[in-house]
């Protein structure tokens, strides 16, 4: 087994282990009966398309894997299994609860059935571009009045960025606000000596809450990473240990809080009024009388009984966390590429301006934004070259053949995503940033290996969600703003751990100058 892996660890597009345990972060692995299911499958159907030794974009997601093998894989494995099993995910108690982090297939099939309705269906996406709407506009209205002397806002847009993924994401699981973007502007103005703007909401909260999903991502990193005996009793990291034990304990009584009161107003909304319109709300009233969920769906197993409040506390923070990086870095990769690439951005605002012209007093919604072709292939483009999670994984339940090896049943594979986006066999000139290629009849058209959400019965639930956010983020931004890099030749430096990421990303915003 170290032999195999060997000749196919280094460089290549992905790796297998032959562990029963899922030691990645990502966790996506899942048990299935058998081998003719389709994660199986999707092993394969990635399998095809990693013909190409692509590089790997980055230290791999733990930094031990890469360099144990070569210090002897039997034991890592054996060492990593006892850590998940005694103290790992299971003592910072978010394992197996909701879907990402869920081996349990039945477990998992069962929750992701209710993610699913609530996510995917025509009228959470209706909603969805409302919504967003409104909120970019809040967030361009912070930016016009943080205007400096000559008429820029300088500011760093990853912070932006993600302050605006979390108040929309939050809102769309919960049905509650909470204003982090409100907060970091008075923070920002606080920061450059100016008088805060007075506000009806708890900022204070909105920051702690914000800070806290922050937390609870590295948490989970340096729970499974960090070995038990060294996490308490060594003297940093014990304190480290006890924070983020205790921002858990925050973060889920809020949450929990939160889904008491939802039952409670659910059971006193009078029968003629509607319920509120969210992930929560339809989690909670799925298959009673008050469903608000327009996709009924009757299977004995998903009805036989409701969710309990763990179960629903674990989907909705599994969706904060996976919702709120992933999309928000994305559109901080469109406003580098955008900076970089004018003849683009050009092109995009031509678009805009008849879109605009044509939308009139209209506001957007989910039809009129199937129009802004141009602005969808920038979109594709990006998470094609830059991809922004650029790895999941699977485990197998039963013995395959993949590369012409015998792999034994339990092994993990590693897929590289941006491999798979990135091959040259399949795309012309894969490194040049080109979004015509989807307006054209190219080789990869026909053979789609674009993998950006994962695929299978595992593919990203918030899919649908993330388009509508990008969308409506460039064309209501790029319509209106010029946003440029402050420093013009910024090199693309991302960090990576799981996910791809810019530190930072410091921008000038200013309203449009009419000559592109
Ligand atoms: C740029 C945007 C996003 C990207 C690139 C992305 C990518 C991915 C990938 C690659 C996976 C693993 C799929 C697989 O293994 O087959 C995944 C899973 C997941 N994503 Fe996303 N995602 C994005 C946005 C979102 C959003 C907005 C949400 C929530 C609304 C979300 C929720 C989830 C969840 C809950 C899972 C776990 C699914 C499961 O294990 O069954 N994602 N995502």
């Amino acid at each position: 087994m170290p032999e195999a892996y060997r000749k196919h660890s280094t460089g290549t597009t992905f790796l297998a282990f032959n562990t029963t345990t899922t030691t990645t972060t990502t966790a996506t692995a899942t048990t299935t009966k058998n081998k003719q299911e389709e994660e199986i499958y999707t092993c394969h159907f990635y399998y095809k398309y990693f013909m190409r030794e692509n590089p790997l974009p980055g230290p791999l997601p733990l930094p031990f894997v890469g360099n144990i093998i070569d210090r002897g894989f039997d034991e890592f494995d054996e060492y990593t299994e006892r850590m998940q099993k005694k103290y790992g995910l299971d003592e910072l108690d978010v394992a197996g609860k909701g879907i990402a982090l869920n081996h349990n297939v039945n477990v998992w099939k069962f929750n992701r059935h209710f993610i699913s309705r609530a996510l995917l269906t025509p009228s959470f996406s209706k909603y969805s571009v409302i919504w967003t709407q409104n909120l970019v506009e809040e967030m361009m209205d912070y930016w016009k009045d943080g205007e400096d002397d000559d008429g820029n806002f300088k500011t760093n847009i990853v912070e932006w960025s993600h302050r605006f993924t979390t108040d929309s994401i939050t809102h769309f699981t919960t049905g509650m606000r909470v204003h982090t973007i409100e907060a970091h502007y008075n923070e920002l103005l606080l920061s450059r000596n100016k008088k805060p703007r007075k506000s009806v909401n708890d900022l204070k909260d909105a920051t702690k809450f914000f800070k806290s999903i922050k937390t609870l991502i590295i948490g989970v990193y340096f729970f499974i990473i960090v070995p038990p005996f060294i996490r308490k009793y060594f003297p940093f990291l014990s304190n480290e240990n006890k924070k983020h034990l205790q921002n858990r304990d925050w973060l889920f009584s809020k949450i929990d809080e939160l889904i008491k009161s939802r039952r409670r107003e659910i059971e006193y909304t009078p029968l003629n009024q509607p319920l509120r319109f969210d992930m929560l709300t339809s989690m909670l009233t799925a298959y009673t009388d008050r469903d608000i969920c327009e996709v009924k769906y009757y299977d004995e197993e998903y009805t036989s009984r409701p969710l309990t409040d763990e179960e629903v506390r674990g989907n909705l923070w599994e969706t904060f966390v996976a919702g709120i990086d992933t999309t928000a870095n994305l559109f901080t990769f469109v406003v580098y590429f955008l900076d970089k690439y004018p003849n683009v951005l050009r092109k995009l605002r031509d678009e805009l301006d008849l879109f605009f012209k044509k939308l009139g007093d209209h506001r957007l919604d989910l039809d009129c934004l199937s129009q802004l072709v141009y602005t969808e292939a920038i979109i594709k483009e990006i998470f094609r070259i830059y991809t922004p999670a650029p790895y999941t994984a699977r485990n197998s339940t039963a013995e395959d053949v993949v590369a012409g090896l015998v792999w034994p049943e339990g092994t993990q594979y590693i897929i590289n995503i941006h491999g798979v986006n990135n091959n040259e066999v399949y795309w012309d000139e894969p490194e040049k940033f080109n979004p015509e290629r989807w307006f054209n009849n190219q080789k990869s058209e026909k053979l789609m290996p674009h993998v950006v959400f994962g695929g299978g019965r595992r593919v990203c639930p918030g899919r649908k969600l993330s388009y509508i956010e990008l969308k409506c983020m460039i064309a209501l931004i790029y319509h209106k703003l010029d946003i440029e890099l402050v420093v013009k030749d910024t090199p693309l430096k991302t960090k990576f751990v799981l996910i791809r990421a810019f530190p930072e990303l410091n921008v000038r915003i200013k309203p449009r100058q009419n000559n592109i």
